[in-house]
């Protein structure tokens, strides 16, 4: 569905992005991270036809967007990064609108539009003027615009980006529905939003690619953290003889709080067990969570022929 070979842009003499080659089957849910400057919104808007490689090929649905822009464009549906909107418009004319630009004939777009608001959920809102919506509803007129000609590409760029926790999980739940029917690439800095919806992972550091995986594939064994007031003499012991934890470490102490980090490899079966071991025992729980991997985290756990594997 996309190929990317040698892929390279330079902003004067900056190597914003370098080499990067990947391909990405019909029906992926990909997630582009990388920290901020590594190079996802330049790989996006080369993706979408609004920027030139400087070197390398793309080719879309067969297409070489280099000969065939257009074509590959109509295939796309793109939210960028602070997507534009006209603040004074009512979202059903901005989407009209849109829908004008995408190309849709003038009988098509009444059709077109009232399915990209059901999806996205925006009915309530569709007299608003997009200047009074909060920001996930604009959020959500940006992936309206974007699904209006019903792409089989979609490229999210942070979907999810300054959104309230109940905005992003109506976002997550969204991205999720529409993968049902496109192929999609989204791109952030913040690995929960990648674990949340996404089957794989681009890593970009610097410009060029770092790593290409199945998520579940990389990053060390998910931890469950546990949080008690008693020593780790009483813990360790109690702890270890559960089935499914293969040790117990001390990972901090906050006065008489320790935090202690179980190893095991699934932190969401064992953690029923832990509790009720911790209740049995008559102790006080302050906090039972599996760990969450920061990018750092991920970036420390992916190995050297990991990184030289994904050149190959
Ligand atoms: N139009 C431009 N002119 C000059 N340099 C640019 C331009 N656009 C991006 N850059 C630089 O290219 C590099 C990659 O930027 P890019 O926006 O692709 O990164 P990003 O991974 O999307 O980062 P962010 O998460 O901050 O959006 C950065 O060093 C950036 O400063």
């Amino acid at each position: 569905m996309i190929e990317v070979r040698d892929l390279s842009r330079r902003y004067g003499a900056l190597k914003a992005v370098q080499d990067v080659s990947f391909d990405i089957q019909r029906g992926e849910i990909v997630g582009l991270l990388g920290h901020n400057g590594a190079g996802k919104t330049t790989i996006m808007k080369m993706l979408t036809g609004f920027l030139e490689p400087s070197a390398g090929t793309i080719r879309i649905d067969g297409l070489n967007i280099a000969e065939q822009r257009r074509a590959v464009q109509r295939r796309i549906g793109y939210l960028p990064e602070n997507c534009p909107l006209y603040p004074e418009m009512t979202v059903l004319d901005y989407l009209d609108y849109q829908a004008a630009l995408h190309g849709l004939a003038p009988g098509q777009r009444a059709t077109a539009i009232r399915r990209a608001v059901e999806r996205t959920e925006l009915g309530a809102k569709a007299t608003a003027t997009i200047g009074t919506l909060s920001r996930g509803y604009r959020q959500r007129v940006g992936v309206a615009q974007a699904i209006l000609h019903e792409p089989l590409i979609l490229i999210l760029d942070e979907p999810t980006n300054g959104l309230d926790p109940s905005q992003i999980q109506h976002m997550r739940a969204l991205v999720r529905e529409l993968s049902v029917d496109a192929t999609l690439i989204i791109s952030t800095h913040v690995l929960h939003e990648v674990e949340a919806v996404c089957g794989r992972v681009l890593i970009m550091r610097g410009g060029r690619l770092a790593l290409d995986s199945e998520l579940h594939a990389i990053g060390r064994q998910p931890r469950l953290l546990v949080t008690l007031d008693r020593a780790a003499d009483e813990v360790t012991p109690a702890l270890s003889a559960l089935t499914g934890v293969a040790g117990v470490t001390l990972l901090d102490q906050d006065g008489d709080l320790r935090r202690f980090a179980l190893e095991t490899t699934d932190p969401r079966a064992t953690a029923p067990a832990v509790a009720q071991t911790i209740s049995q025992r008559g102790w006080s729980l302050y906090g039972l969570e599996p760990e969450r991997q920061d990018l750092e985290a991920l970036f420390g756990a992916v190995t050297l022929e990991q990184m030289e594997a994904a050149h190959v």
